[in-house]
């Protein structure tokens, strides 16, 4: 069943680019909203479909443009896929070529990691440096020295990472590799190419993001032998190959902790599932330093409660499990009407607060100094037309609209669309005066004062 089948289908398509979204802020809202899979799981594991010639099926994958151009990026390398709904069938049994298509591969940030699964099934691979969300230079240093470990010729020429692996077998050999930091997308990378290497490979200072338990945990359940994922050692012994596999992907913890937000920023009650609680004990945790009241329900179900008072705290970002980058920008939005003075430093990557001078067009009190934000509480934000600086900045610049008084016009909705499952549609269903308008100039309609908008044009 699609989780979302109550939501119509989004058209997402370049179109996001020059269409706004027009919020009427502080309504509360009310209600259940569904969450949806994992972004950062749904990408690594459609690249990690490479690694087997059987049929993948792979369910709760969330509809968003990043997905799409990720399944792009799989057809241009001749795999073949179908999509129903919010399950994917990948068969790629033929690969037939090791060349990733330039023009999406720098679209988004995860297609890079399918370089670790094209290497270890073709011995070969050429991608082209990625994209994704713009908030620091994003080297890939670590997933071509630890591929180099293992036996890789590497070079990059022209923004093309060339990879192959010399000799006859053409297979990966398995190595000791030590991550200078713990990367997501490196630890990914080389888990993935490690699965079809001969031999052991031990990643050491792993990321321990719950992402990269779940593409372990499909990678296992295809037959590949990895243990430790979820720790900062993750041993993987090679295998010759590997078989079909049904997985479901894991709830967006990204995604619940901003519909998190969304209630506390509102001052309203919302219940969110499926969720894995486990996954948000930062955020949750900060939440409730705030004043949010938060209630887990069973094993899957987070409930949020209306808060009398915002308090000001400080937020560090660090891996996982501490306090996500992530969420950074959506608790930069909340902490803008909290009481007092809240510090919040970003120290995953080094230009992340662009968010930080839209917030402030709507009222919000923010000075940044190098990677430190200080934030002021004000009583109220009121609304104004904003830029959408990257994916996490434009959730940032909704919640805000949210909770502003008047209206909020944001562009810059292809960053949005990446990475949240229909976001403006869900939030709807909550009861938010919210329009996705297609052009710029329809920014001058009217507002809707009606709390189910139906009209929404995608
Ligand atoms: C598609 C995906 O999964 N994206 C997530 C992934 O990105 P991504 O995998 O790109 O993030 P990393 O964990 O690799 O980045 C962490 C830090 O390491 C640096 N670095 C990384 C690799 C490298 O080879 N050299 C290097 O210096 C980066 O510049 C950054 O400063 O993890 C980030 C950190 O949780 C999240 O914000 C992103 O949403
Ligand atoms: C930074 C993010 O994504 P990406 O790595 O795909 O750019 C994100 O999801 O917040």
């Amino acid at each position: 069943m699609n989780p979302s089948s109550s939501l119509p289908d989004a058209k997402l398509t370049p179109e996001a680019d020059s269409s706004v979204l027009q919020i009427w802020g502080g309504h509360p809202l009310q209600g259940h909203v569904k969450i949806s899979g994992a972004k950062n799981s749904a990408l690594v594991i459609m690249a990690g479909a490479l690694l087997c010639s059987g049929d993948c099926r792979i369910r709760n994958v969330p509809l968003l443009a990043d997905v799409d151009r990720m399944g792009q990026v799989l057809s241009a390398l001749g795999v073949r896929l179908t999509r129903q709904g919010d399950i994917l069938d990948i068969n790629a049994r033929e690969i037939t070529t090791s060349k990733a298509p330039y023009e999406l591969v720098t679209q988004l940030r995860a297609s890079f990691f399918a370089i670790g699964s094209i290497l270890a099934r073709l011995g070969v691979a050429q991608m082209p440096l990625p994209g994704g969300c713009a908030i620091g230079a994003r080297p890939v240093d670590l997933h071509v020295r630890g591929l180099q470990a293992m036996g890789a010729e590497v070079q990059i020429e022209h923004g093309i990472c060339n990879a192959y692996v010399p000799g006859s077998s053409k297979r990966l050999k398995g190595a000791k590799i030590y991550l200078d930091i713990a990367s997501v997308g490196a630890t990914e990378t080389l888990m993935m190419a490690a699965t079809l290497a001969d031999g052991e490979t031990i990643i050491e200072n792993a990321a321990r993001e719950p992402e990269v338990v779940d593409l372990a945990n499909f990678c296992n359940a295809m037959g590949a032998k990895i243990q430790g994922a979820g720790t900062s050692t993750i041993t993987i012994v090679g295998v010759s190959q590997l078989h079909s596999v049904d997985y479901s992907i894991i709830p967006d913890r990204i995604e619940a902790g901003t519909f998190l937000v969304a209630g506390a920023i509102t001052r309203s009650e919302l219940t969110l599932s499926p969720v894995q609680p486990d996954h948000l004990i930062p955020v949750i945790a900060k939440l409730r330093e705030i004043g949010v009241t938060i209630i887990e329900e069973g094993s899957d179900t987070l409930r949020v409660l209306p808060a009398s008072t915002l308090r000001a705290t400080d937020i560090e970002t660090l891996p996982h499990p501490g306090f996500p980058t992530d969420m950074q920008a959506p608790f930069m939005a909340l902490l803008t009407l909290a009481e007092g003075d809240s510090l919040i430093n970003e120290s995953v990557f080094e230009n992340r607060l662009r968010h930080a001078s839209e917030l402030n067009r709507l009222g919000a009190d923010i000075r940044v100094k190098g990677n430190t934000a200080f934030v002021r509480g004000v009583p109220l934000l009121s609304g104004a037309p904003v830029l959408g600086t990257d994916l996490r900045a434009s959730a940032a610049l909704v919640l805000a609209g949210l909770a502003a008084q008047g209206k909020t016009t944001i562009q810059g909705l292809h960053h949005l669309d990446r990475g949240y499952d229909r976001l403006d549609m869900k939030l709807q269903q909550l009861g938010a005066k919210i329009l996705r308008v297609g052009a710029p100039a329809d920014t001058q309609l009217a507002p809707n004062t009606s709390a189910s908008t139906s009209s929404i044009a995608t």
